[in-house]
């Protein structure tokens, strides 16, 4: 783990040597920014990757610095944030999906496509009680959703349209891990497809969207007091 920190480290600060400006006071530290740039291929290549973070960090603190008191320019290179693309109806929004999207979070950007009305109707034989623009509208809200669309047609198109890094899916969805990649390869996208292993819920939850219309249905129905 160590060994690629530093090598993560040094690649940054190889691109950022390369590309330094300076004004000619700071040169005599930038030359020592430099050795410490080399001595940390040299621990690395020869396997002492803690001393290699060590003279990595030296030399990032003296860059730093540098540009502090404006004697340097240069950007750190941003490793990009995966998108992550999660899928779903989202009619009744429950702890079971904050779950799932905290779970999704975790490996990046979560970008929410929630099914259209007519795809809910099609697939669940029943429409959705929540209208499609307030579905995506409640979870685009949530902390863990940077994004949230609603779907189109062609769950592939909308996927390629999005071009996620990885496509999360939920524990009992139906969707096929290699038939899924293979129909994303062919048109050109490569993804990685991860599932979320077990459903979860809070203690005494009710963590079903169809469970919480049933309780509605089977408690309320009789109209009183509303
Ligand atoms: C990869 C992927 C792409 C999807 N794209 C769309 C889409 O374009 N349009 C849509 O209506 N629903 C889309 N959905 C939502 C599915 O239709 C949804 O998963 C389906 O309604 C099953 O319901 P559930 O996942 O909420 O149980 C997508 C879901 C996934 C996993
Ligand atoms: N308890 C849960 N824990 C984790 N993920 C869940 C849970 N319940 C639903 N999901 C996931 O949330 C996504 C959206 O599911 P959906 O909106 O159909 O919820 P649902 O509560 O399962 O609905 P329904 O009860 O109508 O089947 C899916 O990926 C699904 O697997």
């Amino acid at each position: 783990m160590s060994c690629e920190r530093a090598a993560k480290y040094l690649n940054n600060l190889k691109g950022v040597i390369s590309n330094i400006k300076y004004s000619p006071e700071a040169s005599e530290v930038v030359d020592l920014a430099k050795r410490y740039v080399e001595d940390t291929e040299y621990y690395l290549n020869s396997g002492d990757c803690e001393t290699a973070l060590v003279t990595a960090s030296y030399a990032e603190g003296l860059l730093d610095a540098l540009r502090m008191i404006g004697k340097a320019e240069f950007e750190w290179k941003r490793e990009r944030r995966k998108r992550v693309f999660v899928g779903g109806t989202f009619d009744i929004v429950h702890p079971g999906h904050v779950e799932l999207l905290k779970e999704a979070s975790k490996l990046g950007d979560v970008i929410v496509v929630v099914a259209r009305d007519e795809t809910v109707k099609r697939l669940k034989g029943r429409g959705p009680v929540v209208p499609q623009e307030q579905r995506r509208y409640v979870v685009g809200s949530l902390k863990y959703v940077k994004e949230a669309y609603v779907g189109g047609e062609d769950p592939i198109e909308t996927v390629v349209k999005l071009k996620p890094d990885v496509i999360f899916l939920g524990p009992d969805q139906t969707w096929d891990e290699e038939e899924l990649k293979e129909e994303l390869r062919k048109r050109g996208l490569e993804v990685e497809v991860v599932r979320m292993k077990e459903k979860r819920c809070i203690p005494g939850g009710l963590c079903s969207s169809s469970l919480i219309i049933k309780k509605v249905l089977e408690e309320f129905c009789d109209g009183e007091g509303y």
